[in-house]
């Protein structure tokens, strides 16, 4: 027998894609308002009651003429996030293949992002100019961003940079060693970082290549980090470890990045379509 409530369910479609195995719930609202809240996104990034995701990427309508859609980012925990260079990458892919298009612009928190499709199907993204200011990672004390006043669990001095969201990159001589799910939940919350940061590990492996695992902010460690490669390649050109193109090896797979010391950084990788569902349920309660 149908529900008395059935009339008020909503029916949200979704599909499932990832980049190098960092995965997305993407929601596209371009054509349709969908309300949903913090306990929704928790719900459905439940990787046993929900769907799981590390974000959920939003899609909407954009208000700006120079745009094809604009772009929001949720993480696992519900929190906002200023940008995912990943879920762009297959946000990018998605609008592309759903238009038989092969570039496109994205409104985002952190200004307008142009995506194209390269010869190979890679998806290349122009993110924005790194903010490297103390104010505007942000930090809580002024300091020079290139050597952040932190030494905790036998670390050296991270470097921090703003992609649009705030990261601090330690680089480490063996990151096999680590234990970063132990640690990363200390230094994602350090009060040296009001608004939590993601935390990337670097391991420099040559002039051209560095491998990087990720404690993302409002996800935990995941397989790869688009926003937080770009992070990493700008402190080891700061830092003159690495040049300005660089292979990113992260546990999912590469990112090759670019940066030539001032204005944007590119970034290129795969991503892949995993499936397409119907989240179904009354207003922002949704069963998946
Ligand atoms: N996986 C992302 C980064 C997602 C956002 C981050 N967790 C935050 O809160 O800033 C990427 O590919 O960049």
């Amino acid at each position: 027998m149908a529900k008395p409530y059935r009339a008020a369910m909503q029916r949200i479609p979704f599909i499932k894609m990832h980049g190098l195995g960092n995965d997305f719930v993407l929601i596209d609202r371009r054509e349709k308002v969908l309300e949903f809240d913090a306990a929704f996104v928790t719900r459905i990034a439940d990787r046993h009651r929900g769907v799981g995701f590390d974000q959920l990427v939003i899609l909407d309508a954009s208000a700006d003429a120079d745009a094809d859609a604009r772009i929001n980012f949720l993480n696992s925990d519900g929190s906002l996030a200023g940008a995912c260079g990943n879920g762009t990458r297959c946000a990018a892919r998605y609008l592309m293949d759903q238009s038989a298009i092969d570039e496109i612009s994205l409104a985002s928190g952190s200004g307008l992002l142009r995506a194209v499709r390269l010869a190979d199907g890679q998806i290349k993204v122009g993110m924005t100019e790194p903010r490297l200011a103390w104010r505007d990672i942000p930090l809580a004390q002024p300091c020079d961003t290139l050597h952040v006043p932190l030494r905790l669990f036998g670390l050296g001095e991270p470097v921090a940079v703003n992609m649009g969201n705030p990261h601090a990159v330690f680089f480490v001589d063996d990151l096999d060693s680590l234990d970063i799910p132990a640690i990363g939940p200390t230094l994602e919350r350090h009060p040296m970082f009001p608004e939590r940061a993601n935390i990337g590990f670097a391991q420099i492996v040559s002039h051209e290549a560095l491998r990087l695992r990720v404690f993302e902010r409002g996800a935990g460690l995941t397989l790869a980090c688009g926003s937080g490669a770009c992070a990493a390649v700008v402190a080891a050109v700061r830092r003159e470890l690495v040049g300005p193109a660089c292979q990113v090896q992260l546990d999912g797979g590469e990112l090759s990045i670019a940066w030539a010391g001032a204005g944007p950084v590119f970034m290129t990788g795969p991503t892949a379509y995993s499936f397409e569902g119907m989240l179904v349920g009354e207003g922002n309660h949704v069963d998946v």
